[in-house]
C-alpha cells in the first residue's frame, strides 16, 4: 500500500542520496551488465529445433521462412537486402526495431551452423524488412531463410571498457577533474562571473534563457531538468551553439540514434562544423551528408589512399601470374608496404575530418569508437540522459572535462530486460543521481511548455513539478475542434475526457496472453470506438495516437484496427515506445481490471506522467475506475479527470 504524501518525497528535485565512490561504483555495476547481456541473449533464441524456432517467432525475436526478394548496393558501399515472407503475406508480429543487429541463417540452420551474413536492420515495413551488411553473403540465399535479432556485443563491450577506464582510476585523461565531482567527491564548482550572451536564437523564453546562462558558468557539470514539451532540445542547440561561439569543441550524445540526427537537423541551419559518426544503416537519410565515412570519401587522403588500393590490385594480379620466387617476394614486401600506407592514409583522412569538426555527434556507444581514440573535448553534451544507462554516459564522459546532461528523470528510465539487473541498480540514471546529489546547485529546470492545453499540463505539473510548469499562451486554451476541418462535437470538445468501464454488463475484465501481457478486448473496443467518432469529426487518423501500458493490449488494439480502413493511420503503441512522441488526440487504454483491485506497473508514477503529456489537444483515458482508483496515484488522476473534464460510461460506447 501507499502511504500518502509518499509521492511528493518520490518526486522532489533533491533525495538525499550518499555519493558513491568510484570502486563501488564499478564493482556494483560490472556483474549487472553481464545479467543484462544474458538476459538479452536468452530473449532470443535458445536452441534451433523447431519447436524452440516457433517459439522465439511467437516471442518476435526472430522471423522464420523468408525469402530473399531484392539486394542493392548504396548507402556507401553497404548491401541492402530485403527478406519477405516465403508466403508472400504480412510478417508476422515481431520485435525487431531499426538498427537492430541481426543475423541471416538457412532456415533450419542448427545454432551453431556458420551465418550467412550479419547486419542491422534499414527499415521495417508491414510485409518486409530491410537488413544492411557490409559484404554480400556469399552463397546460400536462395533458399528459405530466417533472421535473429542477437544482442549487440558492441554496446557491452563499451560499457565493460568505461568501467575498466573508470576502475584504473583516471589520474590522466580529459576527464580526470570530472570523475571525481560525478562521485561527490569534489564540489561542482559554478562561476559567480555574470556570463551575458546573446542568444542565436531570439524567441528562448526566460527559464530557456536562465539554463543557457546557468550551463555557461558551470566549470564542471550541469543538468538541464526539461519536463514535456519545454523545449529541451531547443536549449540544448543553443548552450552547443554558444559553446561553439567561445571556441569549444563538443562531443553530443544521445543514447538514441534518432535522438542524435534530431541535434544533427537542427543544427544545420547554423552552418557548424559537425560530424556524425555511426553506421550509416542507423542514420536518418537527411543527415548522410554529414556522416563520418560520407566526409573522409570527400577527403585529400581518402583519394590517396584509394589511389593505394588501385596499386594494391595491379600488383595482386601480377603476384598471381609471377612465377619466380624472388620477384614473388618483391611483389609480396611491396604489398606489405602499400598496405601500411593505405592504413595510415585512411587514419589520417578520418583523423582530419574528426580535427576540423567543432561539433563531434554519436550515440553513447558509438563514443567508444577507435576513431575517436585519442580525441579529447572541452564539453561532452548528453541530451535524453534520463533514459541513458549510466554506464553508458560514461562511455562518453572519460572524453572531456565539463559535461551536460539534459533529460527528464520524471519521465521512464532506460528499459532494462533483467528483473534482478533492474532490481540491483542498474536502471538508475548518472541524471537521477546527480540530481539526488546537487540539486539546484547544478540545475535549471524549464518552466513553459509548447505542447499541451493547460488543463492537461497542470495534473502533471502538480503531480511532478511543483506547479512549476506552465502552459505557454499558444497552447494554453488550444482545442481539438480548433483544428481544421474538425467539427464540435461531444467527442472532440472536452480537452479531458474519462471513459469508465466500471461496473458494465459487457466483458471488460481484462485476461492474460501467452506471454503473460494483460490485456482488455472489451477495453480496446471502447477506446477504438472513441477514435472512430473522433475521425467521423473530422480529426485526422494520423492526428490520434492510442497508447497502453501493456504489449498485449497493442497486438489486440491493432487487430481491431486493421478491420476499419479509416483507422489505418492511427498510431497504436506502449506508453514507452511513445516516449518523446506527441499527438492532438491520445487515448490512454489502462487495462486493468480485476476483482482484486491489482494495478501492476500503472501505479510507475512517472509511466502516466509520460502517457498524459503525450497530448496536444485532447486526452481521454479509459479505464475502469473501480480498480484503478485503488492505487492512491491513479485515484488523484481519475479525480482530476473527474474536476476538469467530462464523464462518460463505456455503455455509450458498445451496443
Ligand atoms: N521558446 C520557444 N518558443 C516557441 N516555441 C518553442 C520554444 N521552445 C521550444 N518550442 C517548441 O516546442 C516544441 C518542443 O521543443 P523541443 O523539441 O526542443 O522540446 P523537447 O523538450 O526536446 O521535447 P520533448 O518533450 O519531446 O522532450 C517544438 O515544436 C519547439 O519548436
Amino acid at each position: 500500500m501507499e502511504r500518502a504524501g509518499e509521492n511528493s518525497s518520490r518526486h522532489s528535485t533533491r533525495s538525499s542520496s550518499s555519493p558513491m565512490s568510484v570502486d563501488q561504483f564499478v564493482s556494483l555495476m560490472a556483474p549487472l551488465i553481464d545479467l543484462e547481456k544474458e538476459a538479452e541473449i536468452t530473449a532470443s533464441i535458445g536452441s534451433a529445433s523447431s519447436k524452440s524456432l516457433e517459439v522465439a517467432q511467437k516471442r518476435g525475436s526472430v522471423l522464420l521462412n523468408l525469402k530473399c526478394t531484392d539486394a542493392q548496393t548504396g548507402l556507401m558501399g553497404k548491401v541492402l537486402l530485403e527478406f519477405q515472407s516465403n508466403k508472400g503475406d504480412l510478417l508476422p508480429a515481431h520485435k525487431f526495431s531499426n538498427h537492430d543487429v541481426v543475423i541471416v541463417k538457412p532456415n533450419k540452420a542448427d545454432s551453431s551452423s556458420p551465418l550467412l551474413g550479419q547486419g542491422v536492420v534499414y527499415r521495417l515495413k508491414d510485409s518486409s524488412i530491410i537488413v544492411a551488411f557490409d559484404d554480400i553473403p556469399e552463397d546460400g540465399l536462395n533458399g528459405p531463410l530466417r533472421l535473429e535479432k542477437v544482442a549487440n556485443e558492441v554496446t557491452y563491450r563499451s560499457m565493460k571498457n568505461a568501467l575498466i577506464q573508470l576502475s584504473k582510476g583516471i589520474q590522466r585523461g580529459p576527464a580526470e577533474d570530472l570523475v571525481p565531482v560525478l562521485f561527490g567527491e569534489k564540489p561542482p564548482v559554478v562561476s559567480k562571473k555574470a556570463t551575458q550572451f546573446s542568444p542565436f536564437n531570439k524567441n528562448l523564453d526566460h527559464s530557456q534563457r536562465d539554463a543557457v546562462l546557468k550551463s555557461l558558468s558551470c566549470k564542471d557539470v550541469f543538468l538541464l531538468h526539461g519536463p514535456p514539451g519545454t523545449g529541451k532540445t531547443t536549449t540544448v542547440i543553443e548552450i552547443i551553439l554558444q559553446e561553439v561561439k567561445r571556441g569549444s569543441k563538443i562531443l553530443a550524445c544521445a543514447a538514441s540514434n534518432i535522438a542524435v540526427d534530431n541535434i544533427v537537423e537542427r543544427l544545420f541551419p547554423f552552418r557548424v562544423k559537425l560530424v556524425r559518426l555511426g553506421h550509416p544503416a542507423r542514420l536518418l537519410p537527411q543527415v548522410l551528408e554529414s556522416a563520418l565515412d560520407a566526409q573522409v570519401l570527400r577527403g585529400d587522403n581518402s583519394a590517396l589512399a584509394n589511389d593505394i588500393r588501385k596499386e594494391m590490385k595491379v600488383l595482386s594480379g601480377k603476384l598471381l601470374k609471377a612465377k619466380d620466387r624472388n620477384t614473388k617476394r618483391d611483389i609480396r614486401k611491396e604489398l606489405r608496404t602499400l598496405a601500411r600506407e593505405e592504413r595510415k592514409r585512411q587514419q589520417l583522412a578520418i583523423t582530419d575530418v574528426i580535427k576540423q569538426a567543432d561539433v563531434v555527434l554519436t550515440t553513447l556507444t558509438g563514443a567508444f569508437s577507435r576513431k575517436l581514440e585519442g580525441s579529447a573535448f572541452d564539453l561532452v553534451i548528453i541530451d535524453e540522459a534520463a533514459q541513458a544507462l549510466e554506464v553508458a554516459c560514461w562511455i562518453a564522459l572519460l572524453k572531456g572535462p565539463r559535461c551536460v546532461l539534459a533529460g527528464d528523470h520524471l519521465q521512464l528510465p532506460p528499459t532494462i530486460q533483467s528483473v534482478e539487473a533492474e532490481r540491483k541498480g542498474l536502471g538508475k540514471t548518472l541524471f537521477e543521481r546527480l540530481a539526488g546529489l546537487y540539486g539546484e546547485e547544478v540545475m535549471s529546470m524549464l518552466t513553459v511548455q509548447y505542447r499541451m492545453h493547460e488543463l492537461i499540463m497542470n495534473w502533471s505539473s502538480k503531480e511532478f513539478y511543483d506547479n512549476k510548469v506552465k502552459a505557454h499562451s499558444s497552447v494554453a486554451a488550444h482545442m481539438l475542434h480548433d483544428v481544421e476541418g474538425v467539427k464540435s462535437s461531444s467527442s472532440t470538445t472536452p480537452t479531458l475526457l474519462l471513459i469508465d468501464t466500471a461496473g458494465q454488463v459487457c466483458d471488460m475484465d481484462e485476461k492474460k496472453d501467452e506471454e503473460e501481457s494483460t490485456m482488455n478486448e472489451g477495453e480496446a473496443a471502447v477506446t477504438i470506438a472513441h477514435a472512430k467518432q473522433l475521425i467521423e469529426c473530422g480529426v485526422q487518423a494520423s492526428d490520434i495516437g492510442i497508447i497502453t501500458p501493456y504489449a498485449a493490449q497493442v497486438t489486440c488494439l491493432k487487430m481491431m484496427r486493421s478491420k476499419e480502413n479509416i483507422l489505418k493511420d492511427v498510431e497504436i503503441s506502449t506508453v514507452d515506445g511513445f516516449q518523446g512522441r506527441e499527438k492532438e488526440a491520445i487515448v490512454i487504454s489502462m487495462v486493468r481490471s480485476n476483482s482484486k483491485k491489482e494495478v501492476g506497473f500503472l501505479s510507475d508514477h512517472r509511466r502516466m506522467n509520460v502517457a498524459v503529456t503525450r497530448a496536444r489537444r485532447q486526452c481521454c483515458l479509459v479505464c475502469d475506475t473501480d480498480t484503478v482508483s485503488h492505487n492512491n496515484f491513479l485515484k488523484r488522476l481519475i479525480e482530476y479527470f473527474e474536476e476538469h473534464g467530462e464523464y462518460s460510461s463505456a455503455s455509450e460506447y458498445v451496443s
